[in-house]
């Protein structure tokens, strides 16, 4: 029990911290107005006993004098109640706006490896799931406790006047309820802890089932009832586990409130069997009697208030959790001996995905120099993409390094080694915002810039898309919204190497499979643009394409993960190479 109570605590410093930066001002309003509202009761009960006290005295005036004043504390009291609601309300939607904030701008600062993990994943939800309830549920429990508790000691202190010892056995009477609603609630939370992934699935269900990407291949494929099926079998899963527990938990809350309820009427009697004998007044006898019961009502509110802290406490210690996984390593420029190279070097790179066997790259030896137009070929999952990841240091290798400019990656300041790259991969994002934004967000700092923008629209050759659009640059795309325009791949491709286009000071630019969406002619075209925009930067494109390949000054052919064939198109094809293979098979298809 004493751990179960040091647990409903242990965040509660964390919590007050979290409120108080939320707001100063509205937490002490609330503080002040909680204990206002927590002392009311017992002027209530104490006027209860005067107007008793003056009709047994049989004086009216008195009598009508405290019946007055017991309205106006009515009044007041009613007033603190509904601004207490009013209060939490508003500190509860402040603090669900900041808690959200901070779990947000935590995931601005980890590393792609994080969201590719199904661990950091369920981590992720079970933070965002309940931040925008659990944080006003704090608030209220914790002023809601302090508030009874308040109330329960001037009782309690008014009880002992009449016997300790009622007040002692009705306290412990309770006690048995406390344990149990504790038990339940760290039950219920633990059951919700280990089904998150579950959840993740029913989200992830809920997703196919009602989302515009999805909808069409549902419906084609017929996979409506398939999903459905699948999405109700796991929601009553959870919903057969969820009732049962509260089913359990309402049962035991019954019968153990019971033991209150007992103890209540116990004291009731020797009350009632005092004031009959005329040891105490029938004033006495009415504030008593609502003392033992407000007492005994404040008591519970209490015990509610701590189960609900146990499971808040829970969820907060899984917050604070989130909020504590190291981010990105502080950047430690080292000292080092820069080699005096312009260009790209993998120095003997093997790279693993995080809890992952196999390498995805290994043993990769290679000098680009600068200005060098690179070509990236193989199978699928031979490892090109995460070539590129590894360079725009999304990922950090295993073993052995990259350098750029004889400087290791990691040397580099992030946000000059942003500036110098600019990349656009195959899963490129749709953003559902405006032209412009889609395109100016290559380079944000330049988002207002209609000539830059137009410029990389040209490059992009997405011109004749946008010319089409009577709302020009601030034309609304994609359909989650009002009056968007919706595209076609293609289109939207080129709105993406747009948006590479943008990054002008790029020196390295860095293309994955960026025309496959695209028509032949508007291949073609895209290459001639991006070979004479690209003179003397450092390119590197991935292609199963082989005009497009064929163009590059080198290729270099990536096999399981290793490099295998490299040179230039003329070479791989004289010698007898797998390229050499690929390209006929290619070229034979087009027959
Ligand atoms: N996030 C990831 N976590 C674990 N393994 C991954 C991840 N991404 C890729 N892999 C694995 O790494 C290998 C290389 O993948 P990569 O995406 O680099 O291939 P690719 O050559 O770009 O393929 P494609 O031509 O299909 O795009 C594959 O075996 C793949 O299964």
């Amino acid at each position: 029990m004493f751990r179960h109570l040091r647990d409903t605590f242990a965040q509660a410093p964390r919590t007050l911290a979290l409120v108080w930066s939320a707001s100063r001002r509205l937490t002490l309003v609330l503080g002040s107005v909680t204990v206002a509202a927590s002392l009311l009761p017992l002027l209530v009960a104490y006027v209860g006993k005067r107007i008793i006290d003056a009709v047994v005295a049989a004086s009216p005036a008195e009598a009508l004098r405290w019946v007055l004043l017991e309205l106006a504390v009515i009044a007041v009291q009613a007033l603190a109640q509904r601004g207490l609601s009013l209060l939490r309300s508003i500190l509860g939607a402040r603090l669900s706006l900041d808690v959200n904030l901070r779990i947000l701008e935590k995931a601005q600062t980890l590393e792609l490896r994080h969201f590719e993990d199904p661990t950091f994943y369920d981590q992720l939800t079970k933070a965002r799931r309940e931040a925008s309830s659990r944080p006003i549920s704090v608030v209220t429990e914790l002023f809601q406790l302090f508030q009874n508790t308040l109330t329960l000691a001037g009782y309690a202190v008014l009880l002992l006047q009449f016997s300790g010892l009622a007040v002692l056995g009705l306290l412990i009477a309770t006690v048995p309820a406390t344990v149990a609603e504790m038990r339940f609630s760290g039950l219920a939370f633990r059951l919700r802890n280990w089904r998150a992934p579950e959840g993740r699935k029913l989200n992830y269900l809920e997703h196919v089932l009602a989302n515009d990407g999805h909808a069409k291949e549902v419906q084609l494929f017929g996979l409506g009832p398939l999903f459905l099926s699948r999405y109700r079998q796991l929601g009553e899963t959870l919903y057969r586990e969820d009732t049962a527990l509260a089913r359990r938990r309402a049962g035991w809350a019954y019968v153990l409130s019971l033991l209150g309820t007992g103890a209540f009427y116990a004291c009731y009697a020797i009350l009632a069997l005092s004031a009959a004998k005329g040891a105490i007044t029938l004033g006495e006898l009415t504030l008593y009697v609502v003392a033992f019961r407000q007492g005994q009502q404040a008591f519970q509110s209490i015990l509610t208030a701590v189960g609900g802290m146990y499971e808040d406490n829970l969820y907060m210690s899984n917050l604070f959790q989130f909020l504590a996984i190291p981010t990105r390593r502080a950047e430690s420029p080292k000292s080092l001996q820069a080699r005096a190279e312009l260009g790209i070097r993998f120095d003997d790179v093997g790279f693993r995905y995080p809890g992952q066997e196999r390498f995805a790259l290994r043993h990769i030896d290679l000098f680009i120099p600068a200005g060098q137009s690179l070509a990236l070929v193989g199978e699928n999952g031979a490892g090109k993409t995460t070539f590129i990841k590894l360079l725009s240091r999304l990922y950090e290798p295993t073993e052995g390094r990259i350098l750029l400019d004889g400087k290791p990656l990691d040397a580099w300041e992030p946000g000059a080694l942003r500036n110098r790259i600019g990349v656009i991969f195959q899963d490129f994002n749709r953003y559902q915002l405006t032209v412009r934004e889609n395109v100016g967000m290559g380079s944000v700092d330049h988002l207002r810039e209609d000539l830059r923008i137009e410029r990389a629209i040209e490059r992009g050759g997405a011109s004749d898309v946008i010319s089409a659009f009577e709302g020009g640059l601030e034309t609304q795309l994609g359909r989650w919204f009002h009056s968007g325009a919706e595209l076609s791949g293609g289109q939207w491709q080129k709105l993406a190497l747009a948006r590479a286009f943008m990054r002008e000071e790029a020196d390295i630019l860095i293309l994955d499979e960026p025309t496959a969406a695209l028509d032949a002619r508007a291949e073609a075209a895209v290459f001639e643009r991006f070979r004479a925009l690209a003179e003397g930067r450092t390119t590197i494109v991935i292609s199963h394409r082989f005009p497009t390949v064929r163009a590059a000054d080198r290729i270099v052919v990536i096999e399981d993960g290793r490099i295998v064939e490299q040179g230039s198109h003329d070479e791989l094809v004289a010698a007898d190479t797998r390229y050499a293979r690929l390209f006929e098979l290619q070229a034979s298809g087009y027959r």
